[in-house]
Order: structure tokens, then C-alpha cells, then sequence
């Protein structure tokens, strides 16, 4: 098999234990976390040098480490695109939806999200519509703690996104129970498999009913928003009423873009990309925090000296949630999406010839890959400690004496891409992240369970992510959880 790509004329170097004919797509078949792992690997091994990889599923391709290379991508998102080859395995799922369109198509999309996305929207968030669903969360909780039971916080996570993305973007009350999510969980999996498996069509020529209801319950669900919302519109037209949110994202959606079937998909789209990641990146962040008690006290002492409070509510606004001012909270939830991407992989297809700032040359057609969750734990960018949680490392001396939150290169940390495509969630996402975070440690204690037979048995296991177009946490996150300062659980 003659590669065309090169480098200043010669070929790429390729990662040890490439076979003659199935390349590296041995490691393509294992479980994602492996194939997590082996990026890990292969990183470790090659430092920033860019290495070809041959796999059956993938077109010729190449595995980019170094972050000005991945700026180069990112930055030229015109000869980079999302491609036919990401299209086709993910059409049925996503259709024309924001995360798999290019060109205008992709345009139209993402400036309807970005009006969504407005600071104003982003203060009625936090103020208004996150504390009732919050609250709801900790009722939950209360009920958990009161009866010694085992709660998953992956499905309490899960519960609290979706229901907020339901009343924010599409004024729909939306509770994680409704069959949709537990389709799209499970087409999410067999989708991200599709990515990895050369056999795929065939597995799903024979056992592909399961994923194809899956797929035919989100698309269901898709059109049932674009109706209530049109229904909803004309509502308020005919009785002369105003409509309580008029820039949510669905609205904005049906402003800008006439083909109800577009409407639809980036409905799904948007819903997709901001629940799941989110419930995820927080039961990462719960798990992480359950293993490192001491950096639980410090959000605790942060939140003490910034808000001069020691009871036992917490009202956060707005203004409060903002890295400026909790900046060591913030920094745990950058410390933990560097660990936990929940997008850990990311493949762009070029639209033409191009030659990287290293000087590889590849041809047009061909993929270029990266895994985020590599690049997160390179030692080359993070140091010798990369693999240790230590939010510290976010930190740097602010105005005052204080700390404030270092920033760092978006191509090196492209936890949430960057460029024309970063995602345009991202605030959303860190405010409400450091909203969660401070009002759990704040009021409970959080004990994991997961693989404790008995009592006895106290050894923490380590949790591994499951096979999806995300970071789900393989088996949740089951745990106890007590009222803090009311229980036996020991920090
Ligand atoms: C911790 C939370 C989040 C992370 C780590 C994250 C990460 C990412 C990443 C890596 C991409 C690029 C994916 C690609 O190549 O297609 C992306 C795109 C996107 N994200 Fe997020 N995201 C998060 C939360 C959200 C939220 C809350 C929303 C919306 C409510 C959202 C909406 C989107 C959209 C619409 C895109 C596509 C943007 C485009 O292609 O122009 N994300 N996100």
C-alpha cells in the first residue's frame, strides 16, 4: 500500500507495531478507552512529531500532536471540513444538523446559535432558570442521603441538562426519562463504533433493527420540537401575546432558516452537543473530586473568602460564577476536561492538497486526526505531571495578591476546539459547571460505591469511559451522598 503523504519529501514515521496489511487497525477494534490509551502511547513515544496512521476504516491519514498543527486546522476550517467521510457515518443521526454541515449550511446554524448564546440569555440562565432545576436536583439528593440509598450521579447530571437545555433552548419541559435520551444514547455508541469498526455496514445489515429504531426515536422527537415550537409561535401571534423567552435557540432556529427538516436537525444537534457533554464533564469532575478531598475544602475556602459567607444556602449569581471571580473552582473544571475530554477525538478531511506549518504534505481527500485527550495528557505541554489532577496548575498570581486563572493556548488545551468552529456553548458550559460544583461541595459529602461488594472492600476502581461520540462514564456513577456536616462520611 503506497502512501502519497510525506514530509520535506520522505516518509511519515508510522507507531510501532504497524502491520503489513491492517496497519494500526487492531487498535481501531478495541474498546474507545483503549484506543484512547494507545493515542496516549503513541504520544509519548513520538513527542509533537506527526505519524501516519493506516487503519481499514479510515481514508490515508495522519495524527497530528503538535499544537501548531492543530492550529493550523482549526484556523483553516475551509480546507478542513467535516467531510463526506464524517458525514457518511453519521448522517443518520445528525442529518444536516451544525455538527456534521460545512459551508453555508454550517454558517446559517451556528449564527443562530450564537444569538442564543448572548450574555443576556447566559444571565437568565444562571439566575433564573438553572436554581429551580438545582434545587430539584437537590431534593434528589435530600431523598438519596435521608434513606442510605445509592444515587447515580451520571443520570442525576444527565436529568439536570436536559432539563435545562429543554426550558432554555426550546421552552419544553424535558425530562431525561423521555425515550428519546435513551435512544440517543445508544446511537451514540453505535454510531461512535462506525468510527472505529471497517465492518460496520455488514454488523448492521444483521443486527442493525436496534439502532435504526434508536435513530428513527431521536429524529421523532426532533420534529416534535420544530412543531411545539411553531404551534407555540403562532399561539402568541394569534392571541397578540408576548413570548416569555423570544431568543431561545429554537426560535432563533426558525428565524433564520426556512427547510423545517434543517430546523429539526440542528435542533437535535444542538440538544446532543450540550447535554450530554455537560452531564458528562461534571460526573468527571464529582468522581475526580471524590478521589481528591482536599480539593474539595479548597472550593469550599474559596467560596468562604470570596462570598464571606458561612451559611449553610448558597445563592450564587450571575456575576459570581465567572473565573475572575472563583477562579480556583474554574481551574478544577479545566483540570478535569484536560483528563476528561468529553470530545476526546477529532477528525477533519482536506478539501485540497496543504502542507503543514512541520512541513507535512497531504494529499486531498485524506483525514487528519487528533485526540484531545492525548494532547491533554502530554508531558511535552502539561509537564512531568500531566497525569496528576492538580488544578493548581491553572493558576497564576493576580492583581491584588489573589490568584486568577492562567490562560492557556487553545490549541494546545482544544478541549473546546477553537477558531471559526470553537464551541459556541463553551461559556455556557463553564458557568453553569462552577454554579453545580460550588452548590454540591458546598452541601454534600460524596461517597463512590462503584465495584464495592461489601464494606470491607474499600479499593477505588478506576472508571473508564464507554463507547460513544462522547465521554459517557462506563456503568455511571453510582455513590452515597450525606448533607455536609450531618453524617459519617469522612474527608
Ligand atoms: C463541557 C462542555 C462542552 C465541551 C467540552 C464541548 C466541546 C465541543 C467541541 C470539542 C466541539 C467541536 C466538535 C466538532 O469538531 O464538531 C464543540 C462544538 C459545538 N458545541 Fe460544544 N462543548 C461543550 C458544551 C456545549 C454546550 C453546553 C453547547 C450548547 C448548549 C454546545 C454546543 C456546541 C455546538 C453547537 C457545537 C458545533 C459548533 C460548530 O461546529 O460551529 N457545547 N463543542
Amino acid at each position: 500500500q503506497q502512501s502519497a503523504i510525506r514530509r520535506h519529501g520522505q516518509r511519515l514515521p508510522r507507531p510501532p507495531g504497524t502491520l503489513p496489511l491492517a496497519g494500526n487497525g487492531i487498535w481501531f477494534l478495541q474498546p474507545r478507552h483503549k484506543l484512547l490509551d494507545w493515542f496516549v502511547k503513541c504520544e509519548r513515544m513520538v513527542g509533537f512529531s506527526t505519524y501516519e496512521i493506516s487503519v481499514p476504516s479510515l481514508p490515508p491519514g495522519i495524527v497530528i500532536n503538535d499544537p501548531q498543527n492543530v492550529e493550523h486546522v482549526l484556523k483553516n476550517n475551509d480546507i478542513f471540513i467535516k467531510g463526506e467521510f464524517v458525514r457518511a457515518r453519521s448522517w443518520d443521526l445528525f442529518g444536516n444538523g451544525i455538527i456534521n454541515a460545512d459551508g453555508d449550511l454550517w454558517k446559517i446554524q451556528r449564527k443562530a446559535g450564537l444569538r442564543f448564546f448572548s450574555t443576556p440569555n447566559l444571565k437568565t440562565l444562571i439566575d433564573v432558570v438553572l436554581p429551580p432545576l438545582v434545587a430539584d436536583t437537590e431534593k434528589r439528593l435530600d431523598a438519596a442521603a435521608e434513606n442510605a440509598m445509592v444515587v447515580d450521579l451520571q443520570s442525576v447530571f444527565l436529568e439536570l441538562t436536559t432539563r435545562l437545555m429543554g426550558n432554555m433552548a426550546y421552552n419544553m419541559d424535558m425530562p431525561a426519562s423521555l425515550p428519546f435520551s435513551k435512544a440517543f444514547d445508544f446511537a451514540s455508541g453505535a454510531i461512535g463504533e462506525r468510527f472505529q469498526n471497517p465492518f460496520y455496514k455488514l454488523k448492521e445489515f444483521l443486527f442493525g433493527a436496534p439502532l435504526r429504531n434508536s435513530i428513527h426515536e431521536v429524529k421523532t422527537f426532533g420534529s416534535c420540537i420544530v412543531s411545539a415550537a411553531v404551534q407555540k409561535r403562532k399561539e402568541h401571534t394569534d392571541s397578540g401575546s408576548a413570548d416569555p423567552l423570544p431568543n431561545n435557540l429554537i426560535n432563533s432556529l426558525l428565524d433564520n432558516i426556512e427547510d423545517r427538516s434543517v430546523v429539526a436537525d440542528a435542533a437535535m444537534n444542538y440538544l446532543s452537543a450540550g447535554r450530554d457533554t455537560t452531564a458528562q464533564s461534571l460526573t468527571w469532575t464529582l468522581y475526580l473530586l471524590m478521589r481528591h478531598p482536599s480539593v474539595q475544602y479548597l472550593i469550599i475556602s474559596e467560596l468562604r473568602n470570596t462570598l464571606a459567607t458561612a451559611s449553610h444556602s448558597l445563592h450564587l449569581s450571575f456575576e459570581c460564577v465567572h473565573s475572575s471571580v472563583l477562579p480556583y473552582t474554574s481551574a478544577v473544571f479545566n483540570e478535569v476536561l484536560r483528563l476528561y475530554p468529553p470530545v476526546p477525538i477529532e477528525i477533519k478531511e482536506c478539501t485540497t492538497a496543504t502542507t503543514f506549518p512541520d512541513g507535512t504534505w497531504l494529499p486531498k481527500g485524506a483525514v487528519v486526526m487528533w485526540a484531545t485527550w492525548a494532547l491533554g495528557r502530554s508531558k511535552k505541554i502539561w509537564g512531568d505531571d500531566a497525569d496528576d489532577f492538580r488544578p493548581e496548575r491553572w493558576l497564576v498570581s493576580g492583581e491584588g495578591g489573589g490568584s486568577a486563572l492562567k490562560s492557556v493556548s487553545s490549541y494546545e488545551y482544544p478541549v473546546f476546539n477553537a477558531g471559526p468552529r470553537l464551541c459556541v456553548g463553551k461559556k455556557m458550559a463553564e458557568l453553569l459547571a462552577v454554579y453545580v460544583i460550588t452548590n454540591l461541595v458546598w452541601k454534600y459529602e460524596f461517597e463512590e460505591c462503584f465495584g464495592k461488594s461489601s464494606n470491607a472492600e474499600r479499593r477505588p476502581v478506576e472508571r473508564k469511559s464507554q463507547n460513544s461520540l462522547t465521554l459517557p462514564m462506563e456503568g455511571g456513577l453510582p455513590c452515597y451522598v450525606r448533607r455536609r456536616g450531618e453524617g459519617s462520611v469522612e474527608l
